[in-house]
Protein backbone atom coordinates (compact mmCIF):
# COMPACT_ATOMS: atom_id res chain seq x y z
CA UNK A 1 0.00 0.00 0.00
CA UNK A 2 2.88 2.53 0.10
CA UNK A 3 2.69 3.15 -3.55
CA UNK A 4 -0.53 4.10 -3.39
CA UNK A 5 -0.34 6.09 -0.17
CA UNK A 6 2.54 8.53 -1.20
CA UNK A 7 0.65 8.94 -5.09
CA UNK A 8 -2.66 9.59 -3.03
CA UNK A 9 -1.18 12.05 -0.87
CA UNK A 10 0.73 13.63 -3.75
CA UNK A 11 -2.53 14.28 -5.92
CA UNK A 12 -4.69 15.05 -2.63
CA UNK A 13 -1.80 18.30 -2.38
CA UNK A 14 -2.17 19.00 -5.82
CA UNK A 15 -5.64 19.24 -5.62
CA UNK A 16 -6.07 21.40 -2.42
CA UNK A 17 -3.69 23.82 -3.59
CA UNK A 18 -5.43 24.25 -6.98
CA UNK A 19 -8.45 25.06 -4.42
CA UNK A 20 -6.77 27.73 -2.58
CA UNK A 21 -5.55 29.34 -5.36
CA UNK A 22 -8.83 29.34 -6.75
CA UNK A 23 -10.22 30.31 -3.78
CA UNK A 24 -8.55 33.48 -3.69
CA UNK A 25 -9.52 34.57 -7.02
CA UNK A 26 -13.37 33.20 -7.13
CA UNK A 27 -15.19 35.69 -8.74
CA UNK A 28 -19.01 35.53 -9.75
CA UNK A 29 -19.97 32.75 -12.66
CA UNK A 30 -17.54 30.38 -11.22
CA UNK A 31 -20.32 29.07 -9.05
CA UNK A 32 -22.87 27.32 -10.68
CA UNK A 33 -25.85 25.26 -9.15
CA UNK A 34 -26.39 21.52 -9.65
CA UNK A 35 -29.40 19.83 -10.77
CA UNK A 36 -29.89 18.94 -7.00
CA UNK A 37 -29.49 22.36 -5.92
CA UNK A 38 -26.14 21.90 -4.68
CA UNK A 39 -23.23 23.82 -5.55
CA UNK A 40 -20.03 23.44 -7.94
CA UNK A 41 -17.63 25.55 -8.57
CA UNK A 42 -14.30 25.36 -11.08
CA UNK A 43 -12.12 24.14 -8.40
CA UNK A 44 -14.33 21.04 -7.87
CA UNK A 45 -13.80 20.32 -11.49
CA UNK A 46 -10.75 21.11 -10.99
CA UNK A 47 -9.71 19.11 -8.55
CA UNK A 48 -11.79 16.31 -9.85
CA UNK A 49 -9.48 16.50 -13.13
CA UNK A 50 -6.19 16.29 -10.96
CA UNK A 51 -6.71 13.88 -8.69
CA UNK A 52 -7.98 11.59 -11.21
CA UNK A 53 -5.45 12.07 -13.74
CA UNK A 54 -2.50 11.20 -11.07
CA UNK A 55 -4.29 8.24 -9.93
CA UNK A 56 -4.81 7.33 -14.03
CA UNK A 57 -0.92 7.77 -14.58
CA UNK A 58 0.40 5.79 -11.89
CA UNK A 59 -2.79 2.67 -11.69
CA UNK A 60 -4.21 2.68 -15.18
CA UNK A 61 -6.20 -0.35 -14.00
CA UNK A 62 -8.19 0.81 -11.27
CA UNK A 63 -11.43 2.84 -11.42
CA UNK A 64 -12.69 5.64 -9.67
CA UNK A 65 -16.08 6.79 -8.01
CA UNK A 66 -16.08 10.42 -8.44
CA UNK A 67 -18.46 13.12 -7.08
CA UNK A 68 -18.56 15.45 -10.56
CA UNK A 69 -18.58 15.14 -14.12
CA UNK A 70 -18.18 17.05 -17.35
CA UNK A 71 -21.47 17.59 -18.53
CA UNK A 72 -21.26 21.63 -17.88
CA UNK A 73 -17.97 22.17 -19.47
CA UNK A 74 -18.97 20.50 -22.60
CA UNK A 75 -19.72 22.16 -25.65
CA UNK A 76 -20.22 26.29 -26.84
CA UNK A 77 -21.90 26.58 -23.70
CA UNK A 78 -19.37 24.97 -21.59
CA UNK A 79 -16.34 26.74 -23.41
CA UNK A 80 -15.65 29.77 -20.98
CA UNK A 81 -15.74 27.71 -18.15
CA UNK A 82 -13.99 25.02 -19.87
CA UNK A 83 -10.90 27.30 -20.53
CA UNK A 84 -11.02 28.11 -16.84
CA UNK A 85 -10.95 24.53 -15.33
CA UNK A 86 -8.14 23.56 -17.68
CA UNK A 87 -5.85 26.43 -16.90
CA UNK A 88 -6.38 25.54 -13.26
CA UNK A 89 -5.90 21.84 -13.59
CA UNK A 90 -2.11 22.68 -15.83
CA UNK A 91 -1.27 24.71 -13.41
CA UNK A 92 -0.43 21.94 -10.81
CA UNK A 93 -0.09 18.69 -13.09
CA UNK A 94 3.34 18.15 -14.28
CA UNK A 95 2.29 17.17 -18.15
CA UNK A 96 -0.01 19.65 -19.41
CA UNK A 97 -3.54 18.18 -20.51
CA UNK A 98 -5.75 19.48 -23.28
CA UNK A 99 -9.36 20.06 -23.75
CA UNK A 100 -10.70 16.58 -24.29
CA UNK A 101 -7.93 14.71 -22.14
CA UNK A 102 -9.27 17.38 -19.26
CA UNK A 103 -13.09 15.97 -20.16
CA UNK A 104 -11.72 12.48 -20.06
CA UNK A 105 -9.99 13.03 -16.95
CA UNK A 106 -13.01 14.30 -15.06
CA UNK A 107 -15.43 11.26 -16.55
CA UNK A 108 -12.72 8.75 -15.51
CA UNK A 109 -15.03 8.97 -12.12
CA UNK A 110 -18.32 7.85 -13.48
CA UNK A 111 -17.81 4.06 -12.43
CA UNK A 112 -20.61 2.95 -10.62
CA UNK A 113 -19.11 1.36 -7.41
CA UNK A 114 -20.04 -2.26 -6.79
CA UNK A 115 -18.28 -5.23 -4.65
CA UNK A 116 -15.48 -6.70 -6.14
CA UNK A 117 -12.33 -4.76 -7.10
CA UNK A 118 -9.60 -2.00 -6.49
CA UNK A 119 -11.62 1.32 -6.79
CA UNK A 120 -10.99 5.11 -5.68
CA UNK A 121 -13.48 7.62 -4.62
CA UNK A 122 -13.17 10.92 -4.57
CA UNK A 123 -14.69 14.10 -3.29
CA UNK A 124 -13.08 16.69 -5.13
CA UNK A 125 -14.60 19.40 -2.37
CA UNK A 126 -16.50 17.82 0.16
CA UNK A 127 -18.44 21.04 2.02
CA UNK A 128 -18.27 22.98 -1.08
CA UNK A 129 -20.40 25.60 0.97
CA UNK A 130 -17.76 25.73 3.11
CA UNK A 131 -15.53 26.50 0.47
CA UNK A 132 -17.71 29.28 -0.84
CA UNK A 133 -17.65 31.08 2.92
CA UNK A 134 -14.04 30.47 3.25
CA UNK A 135 -14.88 27.92 6.34
CA UNK A 136 -13.87 24.36 6.39
CA UNK A 137 -13.99 22.01 3.15
CA UNK A 138 -11.70 18.45 2.18
CA UNK A 139 -10.23 17.24 -0.86
CA UNK A 140 -11.72 13.24 -0.06
CA UNK A 141 -9.72 10.46 -1.14
CA UNK A 142 -9.94 6.87 -0.52
CA UNK A 143 -9.11 3.73 -1.85
CA UNK A 144 -11.56 0.89 -1.70
CA UNK A 145 -10.70 -2.52 -2.21
CA UNK A 146 -13.50 -5.39 -2.25
CA UNK A 147 -16.10 -3.06 -0.49
CA UNK A 148 -13.62 -2.27 2.16
CA UNK A 149 -11.56 1.00 2.67
CA UNK A 150 -7.67 -0.04 2.60
CA UNK A 151 -6.50 3.71 2.42
CA UNK A 152 -8.13 7.51 3.16
CA UNK A 153 -6.51 10.76 2.61
CA UNK A 154 -7.90 13.97 3.49
CA UNK A 155 -6.43 17.56 2.56
CA UNK A 156 -8.12 20.32 4.75
CA UNK A 157 -6.77 23.59 3.32
CA UNK A 158 -8.18 25.75 6.31
CA UNK A 159 -7.96 23.29 9.01
CA UNK A 160 -5.88 24.79 12.05
CA UNK A 161 -2.81 22.89 12.25
CA UNK A 162 -3.53 22.70 16.31
CA UNK A 163 -7.56 23.60 17.44
CA UNK A 164 -6.14 25.44 20.20
CA UNK A 165 -4.72 28.05 17.83
CA UNK A 166 -7.37 28.50 15.55
CA UNK A 167 -5.66 32.01 13.77
CA UNK A 168 -2.30 29.78 13.59
CA UNK A 169 -0.91 28.29 10.58
CA UNK A 170 -3.51 26.35 8.77
CA UNK A 171 -3.55 23.32 6.14
CA UNK A 172 -3.57 20.00 7.26
CA UNK A 173 -3.22 16.70 5.44
CA UNK A 174 -4.44 13.29 7.25
CA UNK A 175 -3.77 9.75 6.24
CA UNK A 176 -5.00 6.32 7.40
CA UNK A 177 -4.06 2.54 5.86
CA UNK A 178 -5.74 0.00 6.98
CA UNK A 179 -4.07 -1.75 10.19
CA UNK A 180 -1.42 0.93 10.40
CA UNK A 181 -2.91 4.23 12.06
CA UNK A 182 -3.75 7.30 11.04
CA UNK A 183 -1.77 10.39 10.84
CA UNK A 184 -1.82 14.22 10.42
CA UNK A 185 0.85 16.16 8.55
CA UNK A 186 1.12 20.15 7.78
CA UNK A 187 0.56 21.22 4.10
CA UNK A 188 4.30 22.71 4.63
CA UNK A 189 6.33 19.61 6.35
CA UNK A 190 6.39 15.40 5.32
CA UNK A 191 6.79 15.26 9.15
CA UNK A 192 4.06 12.67 10.45
CA UNK A 193 2.22 12.21 13.29
CA UNK A 194 -0.20 9.44 14.69
CA UNK A 195 -3.01 10.76 15.97
CA UNK A 196 -5.25 8.85 17.98
CA UNK A 197 -9.00 10.03 19.65
CA UNK A 198 -9.53 11.27 23.15
CA UNK A 199 -9.88 8.03 25.50
CA UNK A 200 -13.32 9.09 26.84
CA UNK A 201 -15.20 7.48 29.85
CA UNK A 202 -18.74 9.16 30.39
CA UNK A 203 -20.16 10.98 27.23
CA UNK A 204 -21.04 13.88 29.80
CA UNK A 205 -17.73 14.61 29.41
CA UNK A 206 -17.72 14.75 25.52
CA UNK A 207 -17.82 17.49 22.78
CA UNK A 208 -20.07 16.99 19.56
CA UNK A 209 -19.23 18.14 16.26
CA UNK A 210 -22.20 18.51 13.43
CA UNK A 211 -22.67 19.73 9.86
CA UNK A 212 -23.14 23.80 9.65
CA UNK A 213 -26.37 22.82 7.39
CA UNK A 214 -29.38 22.12 9.48
CA UNK A 215 -30.72 20.26 6.32
CA UNK A 216 -28.05 18.30 6.08
CA UNK A 217 -28.40 16.70 10.14
CA UNK A 218 -30.37 17.86 12.80
CA UNK A 219 -29.67 20.56 15.13
CA UNK A 220 -32.79 20.06 17.04
CA UNK A 221 -32.22 16.33 17.42
CA UNK A 222 -28.42 16.64 17.85
CA UNK A 223 -29.80 19.10 21.40
CA UNK A 224 -32.10 16.21 22.46
CA UNK A 225 -29.43 13.49 21.97
CA UNK A 226 -26.61 15.95 23.75
CA UNK A 227 -29.01 16.50 26.95
CA UNK A 228 -30.27 12.80 27.21
CA UNK A 229 -26.15 11.86 27.63
CA UNK A 230 -26.08 14.73 29.78
CA UNK A 231 -23.60 16.66 27.21
CA UNK A 232 -22.90 20.25 28.34
CA UNK A 233 -20.32 21.51 25.87
CA UNK A 234 -21.76 23.53 22.94
CA UNK A 235 -22.06 21.58 19.73
CA UNK A 236 -19.03 21.97 17.31
CA UNK A 237 -20.49 23.40 13.78
CA UNK A 238 -18.12 22.69 10.64
CA UNK A 239 -18.59 22.07 7.21
CA UNK A 240 -17.16 19.15 5.56
CA UNK A 241 -15.52 15.54 6.06
CA UNK A 242 -12.76 17.88 8.27
CA UNK A 243 -15.28 16.90 11.25
CA UNK A 244 -14.22 13.37 10.90
CA UNK A 245 -10.78 14.74 11.50
CA UNK A 246 -11.69 16.98 14.13
CA UNK A 247 -12.50 14.01 16.02
CA UNK A 248 -9.81 11.23 15.21
CA UNK A 249 -7.54 13.64 16.95
CA UNK A 250 -8.97 14.14 19.70
CA UNK A 251 -10.42 18.59 19.22
CA UNK A 252 -14.34 16.41 19.04
CA UNK A 253 -15.37 13.36 20.45
CA UNK A 254 -18.83 12.32 18.97
CA UNK A 255 -19.78 12.89 15.22
CA UNK A 256 -23.88 12.98 14.55
CA UNK A 257 -24.94 12.88 11.66
CA UNK A 258 -28.75 12.56 11.65
CA UNK A 259 -29.20 12.37 8.02
CA UNK A 260 -33.20 13.62 6.95
CA UNK A 261 -35.70 12.18 4.93
CA UNK A 262 -34.64 9.59 2.65
CA UNK A 263 -31.21 11.38 1.50
CA UNK A 264 -28.62 8.63 1.17
CA UNK A 265 -25.12 9.21 1.58
CA UNK A 266 -22.97 9.06 -1.00
CA UNK A 267 -19.39 6.46 -0.24
CA UNK A 268 -17.13 9.63 -1.27
CA UNK A 269 -18.11 11.18 1.80
CA UNK A 270 -17.62 8.65 4.29
CA UNK A 271 -15.08 6.38 2.73
CA UNK A 272 -11.45 8.25 4.02
CA UNK A 273 -13.18 9.75 7.19
CA UNK A 274 -14.60 6.68 8.38
CA UNK A 275 -11.17 4.46 8.33
CA UNK A 276 -9.21 7.56 9.53
CA UNK A 277 -11.69 7.12 12.53
CA UNK A 278 -10.81 3.47 13.12
CA UNK A 279 -7.15 3.95 12.95
CA UNK A 280 -7.50 6.40 15.44
CA UNK A 281 -9.28 3.77 17.84
CA UNK A 282 -13.40 4.86 17.43
CA UNK A 283 -16.34 3.24 16.05
CA UNK A 284 -18.36 4.56 12.76
CA UNK A 285 -21.51 3.05 12.36
CA UNK A 286 -24.94 4.53 10.95
CA UNK A 287 -27.72 5.55 13.65
CA UNK A 288 -28.55 1.60 14.26
CA UNK A 289 -25.10 0.98 14.89
CA UNK A 290 -24.46 -0.87 11.54
CA UNK A 291 -21.51 -0.79 9.94
CA UNK A 292 -21.05 1.73 7.00
CA UNK A 293 -21.31 -0.30 3.85
CA UNK A 294 -18.94 0.49 1.00
CA UNK A 295 -19.90 -2.00 -1.49
CA UNK A 296 -23.35 -1.21 -2.81
CA UNK A 297 -22.58 1.23 -5.49
CA UNK A 298 -22.29 4.85 -5.51
CA UNK A 299 -24.33 5.35 -2.17
CA UNK A 300 -24.46 3.69 1.28
CA UNK A 301 -27.59 2.40 0.02
CA UNK A 302 -27.80 0.51 3.30
CA UNK A 303 -27.38 2.98 5.81
CA UNK A 304 -29.19 5.78 7.29
CA UNK A 305 -27.14 9.08 9.04
CA UNK A 306 -23.31 8.82 10.45
CA UNK A 307 -22.58 8.31 14.25
CA UNK A 308 -19.03 7.96 15.24
CA UNK A 309 -17.90 7.34 19.28
CA UNK A 310 -15.26 6.15 21.45
CA UNK A 311 -15.79 2.61 21.85
CA UNK A 312 -16.56 3.21 25.15
CA UNK A 313 -19.44 5.05 24.48
CA UNK A 314 -20.29 4.78 20.90
CA UNK A 315 -23.34 1.85 22.43
CA UNK A 316 -24.50 4.63 25.19
CA UNK A 317 -24.76 7.40 22.18
CA UNK A 318 -26.62 4.82 19.92
CA UNK A 319 -29.31 3.87 23.05
CA UNK A 320 -29.59 8.04 22.90
CA UNK A 321 -30.31 8.58 19.41
CA UNK A 322 -32.58 5.66 19.50
CA UNK A 323 -34.34 7.01 22.35
CA UNK A 324 -35.07 10.62 20.31
CA UNK A 325 -37.55 10.36 17.38
CA UNK A 326 -35.89 12.23 14.68
CA UNK A 327 -37.02 14.90 12.41
CA UNK A 328 -37.65 14.18 8.77
N1 LIG B 1 -29.90 16.61 2.28
C1 LIG B 1 -28.67 16.26 2.60
N2 LIG B 1 -28.43 15.52 3.70
C2 LIG B 1 -27.19 15.17 4.04
N3 LIG B 1 -26.09 15.53 3.36
C3 LIG B 1 -26.25 16.27 2.26
C4 LIG B 1 -27.54 16.67 1.82
N4 LIG B 1 -27.41 17.39 0.69
C5 LIG B 1 -26.08 17.43 0.42
N5 LIG B 1 -25.39 16.76 1.36
C6 LIG B 1 -23.94 16.51 1.42
O1 LIG B 1 -23.40 16.87 2.64
C7 LIG B 1 -22.01 17.14 2.47
C8 LIG B 1 -21.61 18.32 3.29
O2 LIG B 1 -21.91 17.96 4.59
P1 LIG B 1 -21.79 18.97 5.77
O3 LIG B 1 -23.04 19.78 5.78
O4 LIG B 1 -21.66 18.09 6.95
O5 LIG B 1 -20.60 19.79 5.49
C9 LIG B 1 -21.79 17.35 1.02
O6 LIG B 1 -21.05 16.28 0.53
C10 LIG B 1 -23.18 17.37 0.45
O7 LIG B 1 -23.26 16.74 -0.76
P2 LIG B 1 -22.79 17.46 -2.09
O8 LIG B 1 -21.29 17.25 -2.14
O9 LIG B 1 -23.47 16.76 -3.17
O10 LIG B 1 -23.09 18.93 -1.97
MG1 LIG C 1 -19.23 15.82 -0.29
MG1 LIG D 1 -18.06 17.64 -3.28
MG1 LIG E 1 -21.11 18.69 -4.04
Amino acid sequence: MSSERAVAINAVLKASQLCQQVFRHLIDGETITKSDRTPVTVADLGAQAVVNEILHNSFPDDVIIGEEDSKILRGEDGKQLREKVLSLANTVLDTPLDDEKLLEAIDRGSHPGGTQGRMWTLDPIDGTEGFIRGDQFAVCLALIIDGHVQLGVMGCPNFPVDHKTPEGEKGCLFVAVKGQGSFQRKFTSAEETQIRMTDISSPSDASFCESVVASHSSHEDSAKIAALLGVTKPAIRMDSQCKYCSVARGDADIYLRLTRGDYLENIWDHASGSLLIQEAGGIVSDIYSKPLDFSLGRKLDNNKGVIVAHPKIHSQVIDAVQKVSLNK
